[in-house]
């Protein structure tokens, strides 16, 4: 039985992350985790997701005792406190959060020198799939194609573009023998289109859960690579998966396409 803490246990995606794990044989959820000035703390985390009663209530305090693999869905400042914890007692880490800086995104590389760490912006099963045909698009299709990558999510979200639209541009630019940093297009921006760009538009309204297109424009023709999220069950069941699976591995910086087999 693998032993889950929850991070956000009261977010969206918290709620979702506890509700699939109940329904996981294999799993156990044995801390649930809230910032000091939650109303969530003291409640029952199961209850809290609309699910069966647990027995374990939300807490502001990470126990490194109660749980061998914690999942994360917050925000970056938390998530970076939340790993340094599970540095300092080896425990194992899958990390869903999105919006890191250089600096975040190179603690974290660090992290997995010492503790396996699963760190991906998607853990659905069909965007992971969408990155691998994106490389192919984008080898087949080549430089004299315009690239723009088009996201859509909840008025709630606070980062943009979203994680998955800045892997989409890291994989097609990888693809192009270059780095998202050279080729990436500010989202509002005015004048002629660059050569080679790759481009970025976000729409955030309502309570959409999370939607992702990347357009190949080229002469005569469109090829578009579509994934729309119709729940957050399918990003809480791949982080459960993460969590299996990075339950019995070495340490290291893995992702979502190390744990589905598709690297
Ligand atoms: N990788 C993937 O597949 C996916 C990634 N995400 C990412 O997950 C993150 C969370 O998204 P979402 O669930 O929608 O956001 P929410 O705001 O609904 O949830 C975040 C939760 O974390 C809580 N939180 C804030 N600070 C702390 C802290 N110090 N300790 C513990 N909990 C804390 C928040 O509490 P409070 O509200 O009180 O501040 C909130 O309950 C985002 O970065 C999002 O982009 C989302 C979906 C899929
Ligand atoms: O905040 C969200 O909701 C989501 N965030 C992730 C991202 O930034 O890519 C993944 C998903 O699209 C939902």
């Amino acid at each position: 039985m693998v032993r889950l803490a929850i991070a956000g246990a009261a977010g969206r995606m918290g709620r979702a992350l506890v509700e699939a794990a109940t329904r996981a044989d294999d799993m156990s959820v044995t801390a649930a985790l809230e910032r000091s000035e939650s109303p969530a703390l003291g409640r029952d985390a199961g209850e809290l997701a609309g699910a069966v009663r647990l027995g374990v209530l939300v807490s502001d305090r990470l126990d490194p005792a109660a749980f061998d693999v914690l999942i994360d869905f917050t925000r970056p400042e938390p998530t970076l406190g939340h790993l340094d914890v599970c540095v300092r007692h080896a425990r194992r880490i899958v990390i869903g959060t999105t919006g890191f800086d250089e600096a975040g995104r190179a603690r974290i590389a660090e992290a997995g020198r010492t503790i396996p760490v699963v760190f991906a912006p998607n853990m659905s099963v069909g965007v992971n799939l969408c990155f691998k045909l994106l490389e192919i698009a984008a080898r087949t299709l080549g430089e004299g194609t315009d690239v723009e990558i088009v996201e859509a999510h909840h008025r709630h979200k606070v980062d943009a573009p979203s994680g998955t639209a800045l892997r989409m541009g890291e994989v097609i630019a990888q693809a192009r023998g270059r780095s998202l940093q050279e080729l990436m297009l500010p989202p509002a921006r005015a004048g002629a289109r660059p050569d080679g760009a790759i481009g970025f538009a976000v729409v955030r309204a309502g309570e959409i859960v999370g939607e992702h297109t990347a357009l190949f424009v080229g002469r005569g023709e469109r090829v578009e690579i579509t994934h729309r999220a119709e729940s957050r069950a399918t990003f809480a069941e791949g982080a459960v998966r993460a969590a299996r699976w990075i339950a019995t591995r070495d340490p290291g910086l893995y992702d979502m396409q190390d744990v589905l087999g598709l690297r």
